[in-house]
């Protein structure tokens, strides 16, 4: 069941900017990576969802409500990190959570404060005197503390250190595990490929891809460095086989496998093999097809 719904939205800020003929859901249960360039369109896509935005044509809506009319309705269960965050400067961290907390009405006390526990937030502090990170903290804690069934994150991790990265992944993971249905805009690949289900790839202003995470791992490249045991047999076989691209240096032969291995192990199968290490390559090597200049691609 969607969730999330955008169809054919388009909003044109003139000059090619905006967002053109959007068209994706988000299902139940499901974490969703928006992805792309900057300039994109991620955030005004995330305005839209919020509500703040008419577009010129199409619709957003969230658990069958259309966002624009229905903002109020939705924000019971919504929870929304925006990208720019703007707090009361002039409250400290924990009041602030309080009086957001009050707005909700009533809220799980004890899962705010583990929230604060886990990411080690000072709440004491001045909002004003606070870091970019610990803002960004109050941010998510001030997001996720009223146990939405549906979360809007934009840009998550931006400003966050790797720690801190990685707690926050564990608390999308757990989410996800609690059938919480998340979209979240990242430039963050390793972030996308720990948490996410499916992607989709935005760049001025259309969608260019949408893909499912597990399709995508499969359709990475990877390096293989095979040492055989003699440089005749390196040669043999590299002469023998055409993979995507193949190198011969003495007994070690570097080739580069997309996808299945399955040809290349029952090759090496023929042969004496001393060694056989993969060079990793990670999904950010696949995304990046999508980010350059060139026209609409599939990967
Ligand atoms: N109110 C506006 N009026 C005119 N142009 C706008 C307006 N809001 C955004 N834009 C333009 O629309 C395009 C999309 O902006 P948006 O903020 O949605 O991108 P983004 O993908 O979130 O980028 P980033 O990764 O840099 O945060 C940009 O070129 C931006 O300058």
């Amino acid at each position: 069941m969607s969730i999330i719904e955008i169809n054919g939205l388009t909003k044109d800020y003139g000059n090619h900017k905006g967002v053109f003929d959007l068209t994706f859901t988000v299902n139940e249960g499901e974490v969703f990576g928006y992805l792309g360039p900057n300039g994109a369109g991620k955030t005004t896509t995330i305005r839209h969802l919020m509500g703040f935005l008419t577009p010129d044509k199409g619709y957003a809506s969230i658990l069958g409500k259309e966002c624009r009319t229905n903002t109020a309705d939705i924000m019971k269960d919504l929870g929304y990190l925006p990208a720019e965050i703007a707090f009361f400067d002039g409250m400290n961290g924990a009041d602030f959570l309080k009086f957001m907390g009050e707005m909700r009405g009533k809220i799980d006390l004890s899962y705010r404060d583990q929230l604060i526990d886990r990411f080690e937030l000072d709440a004491k502090g001045r909002i004003r005197k606070m870091s970019k990170g610990m803002k960004q903290k109050l941010g998510i804690i001030c997001a996720f503390m009223h146990n939405p069934k549906v979360l809007i994150l934009d840009e998550p991790t931006s400003g966050l250190d790797p720690l801190m990265q990685k707690i926050f992944a564990d608390l999308i993971l757990e989410e996800k595990a609690k059938g919480k249905t998340i979209l979240m805009s990242s430039h963050s690949f390793e972030e996308i490929e720990r948490t996410c289900d499916r992607i989709g790839i935005i760049r001025q202003g259309e969608l260019v891809a949408t893909e499912d995470i597990h399709n995508l791992k499969e359709k990475r490249r990877r390096t293989y460095l095979i040492t055989f045991d003699s440089p005749s047999s390196a040669a043999a076989f590299a002469e023998k086989n055409h993979f995507e691209s193949i190198s011969v240096n003495g007994s070690i032969v570097k080739v580069s496998v997309l996808g299945n291995v399955s040809s290349l192990v029952q090759e090496l199968g023929k042969y004496t093999i001393l060694d056989l290490s993969v060079e990793n390559s990670t999904l950010e090597d696949v995304f990046m097809q999508y980010y350059g200049n060139s026209s609409k691609s599939k990967v």
